[in-house]
């Protein structure tokens, strides 16, 4: 067994219509293994209601190592909000229809692998960042994205086929919005199809906006995806499954570690997957290596002994 650290005492917060996945199981399972390891562990099922401030009540009350969000982006930006700037460590078990920060971090995505991290992982430090307010720790959008991820939060299918169905739609008719962006080193000023504000790499559906972005390395990325004509349609969504973009001549990258995005045109937004109403002025800023993630042990360290 490898660890940083051994932890005694876990919380589980288990969204159970994430991913339309019956999750009664896995609620057994994580008993299993618990007990086999001698860890104290609670549950907390959300309900889409007050979640943030029924967790932050378990945690004042509890002193916990550690807490897993089980399920989608949505319930893992749930809890990072709780523990960004703490020392308690984020795990992720992989239950949504996106989770695409599990997929950057290389946690499996197996349910039975990802519950092995109770027994065996590191703790790393990662970035996260502050879209007017609102903690970010993978990726937000303003644009095309946000709207089909707005129109798909508020239908009543899920699943991957329903998001595709949605985004097809919308692409027929979308027309580029027109924004300002300020960033510490340079401005941006003209229409784009998608702007994403991104920590991380790729979306839960795996395409990958962001191919060089680094989780640590203190810095963000605005991704941009300029107007292009339809046709051309075909060719960026080949280059964004096969971890191409940054190729594209559609697409523009700004690194930085402030920003200003002026949405002109009051385009949604949407934070990690979840729609946000925000002011047209958008603050964005870094902080670096703010959230503790629970991660699988480096394949090159699996042969060393223990920590403790
Ligand atoms: N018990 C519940 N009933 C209904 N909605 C819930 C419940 N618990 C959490 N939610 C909602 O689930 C969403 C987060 O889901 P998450 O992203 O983790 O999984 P997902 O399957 O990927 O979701 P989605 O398909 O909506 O992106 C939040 O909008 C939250 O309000």
């Amino acid at each position: 067994m490898h660890k940083d650290t051994k932890h005694h005492n876990l919380l589980f917060v288990i969204n159970p219509i994430a991913g339309d996945i019956d999750k009664e199981e896995l609620e057994e399972e994580i008993q299993t293994l618990c007990h086999a390891d001698g860890i104290n562990y609670n549950i907390y099922k959300t309900t889409g209601e007050e979640d943030k401030k029924k967790i932050k009540e378990l945690l004042a009350e509890h002193k916990y190592d550690a807490v897993y969000a089980v399920g989608g982006d949505g319930t893992v930006n749930l809890v990072s909000c709780l523990l960004i700037g703490t020392t308690t460590p984020l795990g992720i078990i992989p239950l949504g229809s996106g989770n695409g920060l599990s997929k950057d971090l290389n946690i499996p995505q197996d349910t039975e692998e990802a519950l092995q991290l109770i027994h065996s992982h590191v703790v790393r430090n990662i970035d996260t960042i502050d879209v007017n307010g609102h903690p970010s720790v993978h990726l937000s959008d303003l644009g095309f994205n946000a709207l089909v991820v707005k129109n798909f939060s508020e239908g009543d299918r899920r699943g991957p086929g329903a998001y595709a169905w949605i985004a097809l739609q919308e692409y027929l008719n979308y027309v580029p919005k027109f924004y300002r962006i300020e960033t510490d080193t340079e401005t941006f000023e003209g229409e784009a199809f998608m702007v994403t504000i991104a920590n991380a790499n790729a979306f839960g559906s795996n395409a990958n906006i962001n191919p060089n972005g680094i989780l640590n390395d203190g810095r963000f990325e605005i991704c941009l995806i300029e107007p292009f004509p339809k046709p051309a349609g075909l060719g960026i969504l080949y280059k964004l499954y096969t971890g191409g973009i940054d190729s594209s001549v559609y697409t523009r990258i700004l690194s930085c570690k402030t920003a200003t995005i002026y949405n002109i045109d009051n385009e949604v937004v949407h934070v990690d997957g979840e729609p946000v109403e925000m002011e047209q002025e958008i603050k964005v800023t870094i902080h670096p290596k703010s959230l503790k993630v629970i991660l699988p042990v480096p394949e090159e360290q699996q042969d060393e002994p223990p920590l403790n």
